[in-house]
């Protein structure tokens, strides 16, 4: 198996007397998408601006590229796509001049860069082009950062809260480019839908820990016995949270037959899982 894009271990971060990454693990394989969940003030942002060479870690191993992003150089920096939470300050430049003098930074490098027209249509800024970017709303400003992030083709793509601010359409058009990048992507984000139409592995960030590592299906598996089984019997409504609803439900039938109605199951939702994920950790001392 190839070595891992981005491969960290034991990662940890101390700002002044706090510590707010403690032992951080994980790896993102070639062509993966691991998204990064957690609460306000988890850790993401620390985390993906010192894999970005942003931060200084206090501790712990960091690889990107095979390269600790501290000592990253300008070769490096060509092969690291990075769109960070908040837009930069290009409000004078034009769109398409914008990202044409940022496409001329990776003129020399090994990956011919997007064609200026194509990015700007496939971040589905076409119409926006010619105007200047302190007159974008803020999600078409969001798009102009993605369409920064990805113009030098990079190998790994980093993603802080990528979408904040987009409306459903601008979202729904921005994860269908995502997924048509075919570039390995680490990404944090709130929301729980994109990550789980995005990623192929989720990690839980949990006051500087991970709390969990898996796909969406094994993070909901984990959490067993979270299925909701409601039903009226008798005029009776009923519910119950059973560790096997079909088992559960095929003996619900079998004792009470016809005398069974409007039967409902609710299998536990990648946020029901994530909750639950987090108020463990919570509780954990
Ligand atoms: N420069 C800094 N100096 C001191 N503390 C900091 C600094 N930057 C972040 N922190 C603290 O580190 C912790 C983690 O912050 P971080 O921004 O990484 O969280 P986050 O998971 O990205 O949060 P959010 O979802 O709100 O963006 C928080 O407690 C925050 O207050």
């Amino acid at each position: 198996m190839s070595a891992p894009v981005v491969d960290v271990e034991g990662l940890r971060m101390r700002y002044g007397g706090t510590d707010v990454l403690h032992e951080v693990t994980f790896q993102v394989r070639q062509g993966e998408v691991l998204a990064l969940l957690g609460p306000n003030g988890a850790g993401k942002t620390t985390t993906i601006e010192i894999l970005e060479g942003f931060r200084l870690r206090s501790a712990g191993r960091v690889e990107v590229l095979g390269t600790d992003p501290a000592r990253g150089g300008e070769r490096w920096r060509a092969r690291v796509g990075v769109v960070l939470q908040s837009w930069r300050d290009h409000g004078k430049w034009r769109v398409r001049e914008l990202l044409e003098h940022q496409a001329s930074f990776y003129a020399c490098s090994a990956r011919e860069p997007w064609d200026t027209g194509e990015l700007i249509e496939a971040v589905g800024l076409t119409e926006h082009a010619g105007k200047k970017i302190r007159t974008l709303s803020g999600g078409q400003r969001r798009r102009v950062d993605v369409a920064i992030g990805i113009v030098g083709r990079p190998e790994v793509l980093f993603l802080d809260e990528p979408t904040a601010g987009f409306d459903p359409r601008a979202r729904r058009e921005f994860h269908e480019l995502v997924r048509g990048l075919g570039t390995t992507i680490l990404l944090t984000t709130h929301d729980l839908d994109e990550a789980e139409r995005l990623a192929d592995r989720i990690a839980v960030l949990d006051q500087g820990r991970i709390v969990a590592d898996g796909t969406p299906r094994e993070l909901a598996r984990r959490i067993a016995g979270t299925d909701q089984v409601r039903w009226r019997h008798d005029g009776q409504r009923h519910s119950a949270s059973p560790p096997d609803s079909t088992a559960f439900v095929r003996d619900l039938f079998t004792r009470h037959g016809a005398a069974i109605t409007e039967l409902e199951v609710h299998r536990a939702s990648l946020e029901q899982t994530y909750l639950s994920l987090v108020r463990d950790a919570e509780a954990t001392p």
